[in-house]
């Protein structure tokens, strides 16, 4: 089994990938990691994102593991974890222009391609072009304020400063973000997490 959770930026994607993979008993695998992985990379090599032979080099010398625990998925390069530093501002801001690259879709596919199933993939294009087979699929919405908001709650920041940023991500990522023609699309903006979540599980189990 395969069900894939798609959606904009902090709309709640691995918050709720992990709920739902934790009631079914299965891993959840967070696509978005690995790109913010390649571009963390790429900024502490003092490489141009907007280049992506250079990058994709870089990254094919220091090969990396994505372990996907139920609490949370986490990325190692060798022993050193990088998760931690994975949702940075920086990083935010460079990750579109990395995952705009389709060689670097391309590398990312690949690793997620081959992880065994059963498992819940979460991300921009888990439903359209990496699991199209996916045999349940979600898109996950809310108003760019709702989700500064709850964004705000996690990280020391002006909320105004984040809906801006979430907005101009939401644009740079509209290419491979739109929802795949039989996903169900939920808005989360009026629902809680545990709402978000049943509604899930109930159209996983029929
Ligand atoms: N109804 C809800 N549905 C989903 N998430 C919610 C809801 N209410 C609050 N949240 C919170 O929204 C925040 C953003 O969620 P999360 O980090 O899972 O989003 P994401 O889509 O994976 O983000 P990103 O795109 O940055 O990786 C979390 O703090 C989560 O708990
Ligand atoms: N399947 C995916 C997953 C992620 N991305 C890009 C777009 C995002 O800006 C960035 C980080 O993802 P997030 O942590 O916000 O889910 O990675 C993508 O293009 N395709």
């Amino acid at each position: 089994m395969i069900v894939t959770i798609d959606g904009v930026a902090a709309s709640g994607k691995s918050s709720v990938s992990s709920g739902v993979a934790r009631a079914l008993g299965i891993p959840y695998v967070s696509s978005g990691l690995l790109y913010r992985a390649a571009t963390l990379l790429g900024l502490e090599a003092r490489l141009d994102l907007g280049e992506a032979a250079p990058l994709l080099s870089h990254l094919q010398m220091l090969p990396l593991r994505l372990e996907p625990l139920p609490e949370g998925n986490r990325i190692w390069q060798g022993e050193r974890d990088l998760t931690p530093q994975l949702h940075q501002s920086a990083v935010d801001a460079g990750v579109s222009a990395v995952a705009a690259h389709p060689e670097l879709r391309a590398w990312v596919d690949e690793q997620l391609r081959r992880l065994p199933p059963p498992f819940v993939a979460e991300g921009r294009d888990m439903g359209t072009n990496v699991f199209p087979q996916a045999g349940a699929k979600f898109y996950l919405t809310a108003s760019p304020r709702i989700r500064a908001e709850r964004r705000a709650a996690e990280r020391p920041e002006d909320v105004d400063a984040i809906e801006a940023a979430l907005v101009e991500r939401d644009a740079r990522d509209r290419v491979q973000s739109a929802p795949a023609p039989d996903a169900r699309v939920i808005d989360t903006g009026p629902l809680s997490l545990e709402e978000v979540i049943a509604e899930i599980l109930k159209g996983v189990k029929g």
